[in-house]
């Protein structure tokens, strides 16, 4: 039976088609298995480098292109492109095999030895190399074949080797993209080559090498060669099992990552089984939430037939994060029957659940921050005692809360690491009467705050002992859980394989919830993975926003640092505008011509994101965008997706989203960092610095969100992060 693969690109270019176009596609294809190639009426080209890469009419004006060998009933569909486009492409390229991974690669040699002669003459006045410090045995290791070392060894800058991104053999653009990024050897290796060896499945024959003697590149073979060759692609190349897949695929063609993961996404969702818990990071956009949603698909795969709906749970932070992983969820697993498998929801909701049902009552639940500060301020005055509302509330939520302290005596004896004032037994007797006070009034009034929900519930599991409600739990945005989240989610699954499942990234943490795995009984160690390609933004935003991060360090929530070492991403783009204004009224309007010049760009506005410290900037924005007749919805006002105009929301809204194009505004000094969010350094100097790291944080989170174009704007003095950024620029 024919066998039919789609490369990456096709689904790209097919997601562009208009409908009818689209629909021819479907047509020509759908019947794949029932045609030798032959019948598929492909069009042999005379003057093609590669006389296996064959075009196929499409409509009058479109062509699809394919590869498609004399013998053998395999195809590669690798191009839909107007008519002369299609066959210009064709004649020029070759489909070649990775000599390292024995993957099917495409090849412009035209474009590849005009580039090495252009990149020559460049070299020719300068000395620097960019990969002096890899030998040519290691690149040859790595899949570099001879045809590409002579331009590699040319490359003198990171820029020229962008620029080369769509005439490079894929694979080997990604081995020199992680090297130039500054990744080592062995680790370009493990993440691009073994990760793509060990996802071959094994009735696929492996063969020794690909090289020929003199280590140049190899057509694929004849016969059998190409299904072969494609399933050692996977990640760029997806084989389709008969129609209704071919079909499934191209009726969501913009979400490639639903068939698409890059061998290191594979790697870490697919893996058969981990012997306890597992963890995926990585920068911002390097698909974690994808992986994190294959993650489940693969374990409700692999469930046995008895096992009850809802015996997995993928769980986050907040409910609209929630709801985007439902979304996601219907479109990775379109079976109804396997998705049931699988139970989304974020946590707060789940306590509250397993408390409620505990009760036999609805909980009314404190929701906002200010009147919980608030409560604490009443308490301290009434009790005469000399603490701030803010310090009591985070000596509640991070040493009696996170240590789940419930007496005098545990707390006088409770750890305050993290804390950076000392208490003494005078001082913590006075705390510990705060504390009472505060939740007797709650309790006389039958209220609860979110944390204190989610405590009670992990207790109330605990104490019942052996509940398990879940065979697997799964949790994205994990770097912001609190400690009491952790205790619930450790309460809900059996500890020990495929137990847990966490994807986090430290460097987006912005509520100042700093935990040890370990100590929660969740040890991570020796299963955690870091991804490092960024899907989402271009490098220019990328490498700006990073610089953000300059001189911070921040932990892994398992004993060391978190590091963004190799963090890259593939596309190019404008760098972000910086756009300083002398008042918020200039601001607002420059603002509101930025999101117009975008609209008329053709950017429909429900994909521009307006980024601000604070709701009432947001409502300002909303009703200036307003008044120049563009709609917008201030993200929490009415629920998420139900308006098409452009979307502002608060940093913390942010967090997850993407949009083509993101605004942050209000970036001013004393606004960011929000100067009532920060702990006075002498009240606490530890406490100043977590709460820094946390508006900085906040910072890189909304930044990140943009995918093609970012605008940083403010009024009267820039936001001293600002300045950081630049500084790390200048260097
Ligand atoms: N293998 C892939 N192929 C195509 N697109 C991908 C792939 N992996 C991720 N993406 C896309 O990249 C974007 C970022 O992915 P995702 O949200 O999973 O990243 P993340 O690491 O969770 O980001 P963040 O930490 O910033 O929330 C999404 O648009 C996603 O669809």
């Amino acid at each position: 039976m024919a066998t039919l693969g789609i490369h990456k690109d096709f689904l790209m270019e097919f997601a562009r088609l208009e409908r009818p176009v689209q629909k021819r596609v479907h047509e020509v294809f759908e019947k794949f298995q029932e045609h030798r190639h032959a019948g598929l009426h492909l069009e042999k080209l005379e003057k093609a480098r590669d006389p296996r890469i064959r075009t196929i009419r499409i409509t009058q004006f479109m062509r699809g292109v394919v590869l498609a060998p004399e013998s053998g009933d395999s195809f590669l569909l690798l191009k839909v492109l107007p008519h002369d486009d299609a066959i210009a492409w064709a004649v020029k390229h070759r489909a070649t095999l990775n000599s390292a991974t024995q993957g099917i690669e495409l090849r412009n040699d035209v474009a590849l030895e005009r580039a090495t002669a252009g990149v020559r003459a460049i070299a020719a006045d300068t000395t620097k190399r960019l990969f002096t410090h890899v030998s040519d045995k290691d690149l040859t290791r790595l899949g570099i074949d001879a045809d590409l070392l002579p331009l590699v060894r040319h490359l003198s800058d990171e820029s020229h080797l962008d620029a080369l991104h769509k005439i490079l053999p894929e694979q080997q653009y990604d081995v020199l993209a992680g090297l130039a990024a500054g990744m080592g050897v062995d680790d370009v290796w493990r993440e691009v080559v073994q990760a793509q060896l060990e996802q071959t499945p094994p009735s696929v024959p492996q063969q020794v090498t690909g090289v020929t003697g003199d280590d140049r590149s190899v057509p694929v073979s004849e016969k059998d060669g190409l299904s072969a060759a494609m399933a050692r692609a996977q990640g760029r190349i997806a084989l389709i099992s008969g129609p209704d897949e071919l079909m499934e695929i191209l009726t969501r063609p913009f979400d490639a990552w639903r068939v698409f993961l890059h061998p290191s996404q594979r790697k870490v969702a697919c893996r058969p089984s981990y012997s306890g818990p597992a963890r995926v990071t990585g920068g911002p956009g390097t698909g974690k939430t994808v992986v994190a949603l294959h993650r489940a698909l693969h374990l409700a795969q692999q469930l046995p037939s008895e096992a009850p709906d809802k015996s997995i749970l993928l769980t986050t932070f907040t409910r609209d994060l929630a709801s985007d992983l439902s979304r996601s969820l219907e479109l990775l697993i379109p079976d109804a029957e396997l998705r049931d498998k699988i139970h989304v929801v974020n946590i707060d909701a789940l306590a509250n659940q397993i408390v409620r049902e505990d009760r036999r009552t609805s909980l009314s639940v404190i929701t906002g921050q200010k009147e919980i500060t608030a409560r604490w301020a009443r308490i301290a005055r009434r009790l005469g005692i000399d603490f701030t509302d803010v310090f009591l509330d985070q000596e509640w939520r991070h040493v009696i809360l996170a240590q789940d302290v419930r007496s005098a005596e545990s707390y006088l004896k409770a750890s305050r690491s993290g804390r950076g004032t000392p208490l003494g037994p005078l001082k913590r007797a006075q705390v510990w009467r705060a504390v009472e006070a505060f939740t007797k009034e709650l309790r006389a009034n039958g209220e609860w705050t979110f944390l204190q929900i989610c405590a009670e519930a992990a207790r109330l599991l605990e104490e019942r002992g052996g509940e398990r409600r879940f065979r697997h739990v799964v949790v994205d945005e994990a770097q912001d859980l609190h400690p009491a989240q952790w205790r619930l989610l450790r309460a809900l699954v059996t500890p020990g394989a495929d137990d847990l499942f966490i994807a986090g990234d430290t460097h987006q943490r912005i509520y100042g919830n700093r935990v040890s795995l370990r100590s929660l009984g969740i040890p991570v160690t020796g299963r955690s993975t870091r991804l490092r390609i960024n899907y989402r933004t271009t490098k220019e935003i990328l490498s700006w926003s990073t610089g953000l991060l300059t001189g911070t360090s921040v932990d892994d929530m398992d004993g060391g640092d978190e590091s963004l070492s190799g963090y890259r991403s593939a596309f190019r783009g404008a760098p972000p505008q910086l756009v300083p204004a002398s008042s918020k009224a200039e601001e607002l309007a420059g603002l509101v011509a930025q999101i117009g010049e975008w609209v008329t760009a053709g950017v429909a506005p429900a994909e521009i994101g307006i980024a601000v410290r604070f709701v009432q900037l947001g409502k300002d924005v909303a009703q200036a965008l307003e008044r120049s007749g563009i709609g917008a919805t201030v993200l929490g006002s009415s629920p998420s997706g139900t308006s098409d105009g452009v979307r502002i929301g608060t940093m913390h809204r942010m967090k997850g989203l993407e949009f083509r194009c993101v605004a942050v505004a209000g970036v001013n000094n004393g606004i960011v960092p929000m100067r009532s969010a920060i702990t006075a350094e002498e009240v606490d100097a530890q406490q100043h610095r977590e709460d820094l790291l946390s508006e900085l944080s906040l910072l890189f989170v909304a930044c990140t969100r943009a995918r093609e174009a970012l605008r940083v704007s403010w009024h009267g003095g820039p936001s001293p992060f600002l300045a950081m950024v630049r500084a790390s620029s200048d260097r």
